[in-house]
């Protein structure tokens, strides 16, 4: 009795932790420090699996590839990691999430997400405006630029080739393919460094990239902003007059699918005029 009583506080010492490394409480290396110092305590006593998947980013495909790449059973548990298997997941760790100080002070990392034409791009532009305390991320794409868009001020334009690299190398906190057309991604490193400062991180983004960044990182404020009727996303969508009337037809059929996903998200914003539904999410990055 008292040693099934033992191996459930094991257990909730364990998933405590775990929930520290996703929330960024502790780095995955003061984790592996702790457990390696002590392989009886409950950090040492955690498989390798559970540990890679609490860092954020990792998920179950890429958890297993790194537990091939670096010849590491999944029946292992950190604490009873050889001398090699401990210096190459260090090496592993150092390399591709480099130990950044824990978030502090009231920082947040906010998502802006909606329907097209909805008026994210032009919310998000507001909030650059009047918010300089709040970092607007500049996204990766593979689409050309528009005219009047400046390469490292709107996007980072770049090819397919460095897209891929982006991604393979870690880069990306999140991408998708949006519209079936071009690919865009958030790059990490910036994000990164602004939140481990105190900055909040605003990111204008696409639903499937909402999703990607509540899984890297569950602590993410998700925001999705509203149109104040059907008839009036159809409006702004006709009179931006960028898209014909083919794309703009898929894009009214994904926006009604991206509308019944509101309810993922953390709140809920009516851009019924920009001023007022910028300064309401610029609240909300508070
Ligand atoms: N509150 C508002 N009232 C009226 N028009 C608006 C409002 N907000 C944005 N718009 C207009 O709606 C159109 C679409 O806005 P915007 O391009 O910012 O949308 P978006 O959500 O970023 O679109 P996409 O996801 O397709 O890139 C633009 O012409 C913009 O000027
Ligand atoms: N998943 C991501 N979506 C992004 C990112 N940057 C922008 N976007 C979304 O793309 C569309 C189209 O943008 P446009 O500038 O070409 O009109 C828009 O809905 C954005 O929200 C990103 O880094 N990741």
């Amino acid at each position: 009795m008292a040693a099934s009583r033992r191996a459930v506080a094991a257990r909730r010492e364990r998933a405590a932790l775990k929930k520290d490394v996703a929330m960024r409480v502790i780095t995955p290396q003061q984790l592996l420090r702790r457990a390696l110092a002590d392989p009886t305590s409950p950090a040492g006593a955690m498989r390798v699996p559970e540990f890679l998947t609490a860092i954020p980013a990792i998920g179950e495909g890429k958890r297993d590839r790194i537990l091939h790449d670096l010849e590491i059973s999944p029946v292992k548990r950190l604490g009873g990691l050889g001398s090699r298997q401990r210096e190459d997941l260090r090496r592993f760790l150092d390399t591709r999430w480099p130990e950044t100080a824990p978030r502090v002070g009231r920082s947040r990392l906010v998502v802006l997400a909606g329907p097209t034409a909805v008026g994210k791009g032009t919310v998000a532009a507001h909030i650059k405006a009047h918010h300089p305390e709040i970092l607007l991320s500049v996204s990766a794409t593979t689409r050309a630029p528009r005219p009047g868009e400046v390469d490292g001020e709107h996007y980072f334009f770049v090819d397919d080739a460095e897209f891929d690299r982006m991604i393979a190398d870690g880069e990306l906190l999140e991408h998708a393919t949006v519209h079936n057309a071009h690919r865009y991604g958030t790059p990490r490193k910036p994000i990164e460094k602004a939140l481990s400062e105190g900055r909040t991180v605003l990111l204008e983004i696409d639903l499937q990239g909402a999703r990607q960044v509540r899984e890297a990182d569950p602590t993410a404020t998700l925001v999705f902003l509203l149109p104040p009727s059907w008839d009036e996303l159809v409006q702004r969508l006709v009179g931006r007059g960028t898209e014909g009337a083919a794309e703009r037809a898929r894009r009214l059929r994904t926006a009604k699918t991206e509308l019944a996903s509101q309810g993922e998200f953390d709140y809920r914003v009516v851009n019924d005029d920009v001023a007022r539904a910028a300064d309401e999410v610029a609240r909300l990055a508070h």
